[in-house]
């Protein structure tokens, strides 16, 4: 392979492809002349649209053939959404950067209401996550929330039919999407804990490439990728593999940039029992600070909430 190329595996939903373009981008900027090639892929994950995720494996499905292509040399970087990135890599590969995160946060989507306040009893509130499930049950048990899967453009498609009175999705995605107008209201991160990793691209790489890793260096982002270590350290730490109800998400000290606070959730689906733990630590030993925020929600129940929740999904 030319020493003046990369060639970047990507799903092909819209915001797969946006978030490749954007590597490109960066990359190109940061090195004039050099040569980027996108390589679109279809994963089990986009085929199996109509199985509810944490039935058919979860998140690992959408990362799976990228990461063959890595390992066979058909490509030589993944970008991922950090959120969909499993804990584990396989053998030879990890995360080389972590880019600037955009927003965070869930947005709350609809066409006739403004927050989840304001929907009326008895809505119903499209969302497959079972991390968003649970906080919105616990603030309110009398909405009907059911399933929502495909990609974004899918699920604004479902909405605008009249499936749901509203949903919720990333803010991030609907943000590099250009769709932006269609988040109602944010939420804050009291109401809907983000997924660890929300909001944040990733590059995956074979470790031993060093002439990629080099190139890609200029792309990273050492705050934001700080934030995201300590919130996936913490989910390492829960054993929270595929599709789970936990949420992560770190910030730094606003009195003392050195300190990270990282807060993390546990919660049953049916919101009835919903974990919550917070620590600070140095903005160096992030994933210290996630085995800290993991051990203190394993103290309070958290591994009885997760054991539940896998054994459901073994049942089916
Ligand atoms: N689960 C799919 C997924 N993976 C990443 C994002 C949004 C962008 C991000 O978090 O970086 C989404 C859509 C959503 O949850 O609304």
């Amino acid at each position: 392979m030319s020493d003046n190329t990369i060639r970047i595996a990507t799903r092909e939903s819209l915001l797969a492809l946006w978030q490749a373009e954007f590597i490109k981008a960066e990359l190109q900027a940061a090195h004039p002349g050099l040569e980027v090639e996108l390589l679109g892929m279809t994963t089990r994950g986009d085929q199996l649209l109509d199985s509810p995720l944490s039935k058919i494996g979860g998140k690992a499905l959408f990362v799976k053939e990228l990461e063959q292509a890595l390992v066979d040399g058909r490509a030589d970087i993944a970008v991922h959404s950090m959120k969909d990135v499993p804990m584990e890599f396989p053998e030879g590969l990890g995360l080389a950067i972590i880019c600037e995160r955009e927003d965070p946060r869930d947005a709350f989507v609809s066409n006739h209401f403004p927050s989840v306040d304001a929907l009326p009893q008895g809505a119903r509130v499209g969302t497959s996550s079972l991390r968003r499930e649970c906080q919105l049950r616990s603030q309110r048990p009398d909405l009907q929330i059911s399933s929502l899967r495909g990609n974004v453009q899918t699920r604004l498609r479902k909405l605008d039919e009249g499936e749901f009175d509203a949903i919720i999705l990333a803010a991030a995605g609907l943000i590099r999407l250009k769709l932006e107008d269609r988040i109602a209201s944010l939420m804050s991160v009291e109401s809907s804990l983000p997924a660890c990793g929300q909001g944040a691209v990733g590059v995956e790489t074979r470790l031993d490439d060093a002439r990629v890793i080099g190139l890609l260096q200029p792309l990273h982002n050492v705050v934001s990728a700080e934030q995201v270590m300590a919130e996936r350290a913490m989910n390492r730490r829960l054993e929270g593999g595929c599709q789970v109800p936990i949420a992560g998400y770190a910030i730094a000290d606003p009195k003392d940039p050195k300190q990270l606070w990282l807060r993390g959730l546990v919660g049953a689906p049916s919101g009835e029992v919903v974990l919550t733990a917070e620590h600070c630590g140095p903005r160096d030993q992030a994933e210290a600070l996630g085995v800290a925020v993991a051990e203190a929600l394993l103290k309070q129940g958290a591994g009885a909430i997760l054991k539940a929740v896998y054994g459901d999904s073994k049942a089916e």
